[in-house]
């Protein structure tokens, strides 16, 4: 094997001097204290701030994750999208927001596992080490299901993105809501009834946001098994990562003979969500990437089941 002939002739200065060339300078007179507890600590300064604060913390915050699911494979190791945060009175300057990613880091420390329990305990402890009486966990992250070809059985990797909100206020108790976006096959309805052939289709984006039930057990559902098939049981056709003739055949025509508007699809959507015990409140919102357009057709609906009851 020919080793490379590197040219190095150069005469480099020392890095030191290279960062001066580029202008880094020398430290300054140091006047301030260096050790904590001698340092200003605005964060905790009292006051009269005027106003109290909703919510204060930290967001966009990236962190690797397990997650458990009840579809293939069941246990994924993927990255979550963090936020945290709390209160705060009319009389607190500030919030610690070096106790958000520490708290992050004491559990990744002992496994952290994303399920509705662990975040429960994690929103509780967060607000002890805040010194406040709520605070909020949501995470982001996108999560992985096999799929088989109708047909052919033929197995792929496909995903959807899911979130989960946990507040908890220590007057009030847990407040929780799951989000899944899944995709799906929308035929239009319309163009299928007024053309002599065919009918265009599209790409939907079905979204679901769920207040849970208090008595909620993850352990009997999964769900974001659940969310995804109830999009998916209502689309047009599924969407699938590995397809050979006879399964396209299938989902074409399956496509064909289960024709959808946006305003089906977030209907039909509900419906399934209505009849699961353990939704509380949802939203459904569907936004399908036109193929005739260069715009979106989108639809929302919206539905508290506590606020329904109590009406009628
Ligand atoms: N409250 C507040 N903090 C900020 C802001 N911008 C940056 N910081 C953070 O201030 C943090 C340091 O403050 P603290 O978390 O209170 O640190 P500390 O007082 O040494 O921490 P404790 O020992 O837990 O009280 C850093 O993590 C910065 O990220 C801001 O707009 N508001």
């Amino acid at each position: 094997m020919n080793k490379t002939e590197l040219n190095k002739n150069k005469q480099l200065p020392s890095k030191k001097e290279r960062h001066k060339l580029f202008g880094s300078v020398d430290p300054g007179p140091r006047t301030k204290p260096e050790e904590k507890d001698k340092m200003a600590d605005l964060q905790n300064f009292r006051e009269d701030f005027l106003f109290n604060i909703d919510m204060v913390g930290i967001s966009n915050v990236k962190h690797p994750i397990q997650i458990p699911s009840q579809l293939a494979p069941q246990i994924q190791t993927t990255i979550g999208t963090f936020s945290f945060g709390s209160s705060i009175a009319q009389g607190s300057k500030g919030t610690n927001m070096s106790r958000f990613t520490e708290q992050l880091d004491k559990y990744h420390n002992e496994g952290f596992a994303i399920d509705i329990e662990t975040l429960k305990k994690f929103t509780k402890e967060l607000a002890g080490r805040l010194k406040q009486g709520d605070s909020e966990v949501e995470v982001s992250f996108p999560w992985f299901f096999e799929r088989k070809g109708p047909f052919s059985d033929l197995t792929g990797m496909n995903h959807a993105d899911a979130t989960i909100k946990v507040l908890y206020d220590q007057a009030t108790g847990y407040d929780i809501t799951v989000e899944l976006t899944g995709k799906i096959t929308t035929l239009c309805p319309c163009s299928k009834e007024i053309s002599e052939y065919s009918a265009h289709n599209q790409r939907g984006n079905v979204t679901m946001s769920v207040k849970l039930t208090e008595d909620f057990d993850e352990q009997q559902v999964d769900w974001k098994a659940v969310l995804l098939d109830a999009a998916e049981s209502n689309a047009s056709a599924r969407i699938h990562p590995v397809l050979k003739r006879p399964d396209e055949k299938m989902v074409t025509e399956q496509a064909y003979e289960n024709p959808r508007f946006v305003e089906d699809i977030v209907r039909l959507v509900a419906a399934d969500l209505y009849e699961y015990d353990f939704v509380e409140a949802f939203e459904v919102s569907c936004r399908n990437e036109e193929s005739i357009h260069l715009h979106d057709a989108v639809a929302t609906l919206s539905y508290d089941k506590k606020r329904e009851d109590s009406a009628e």
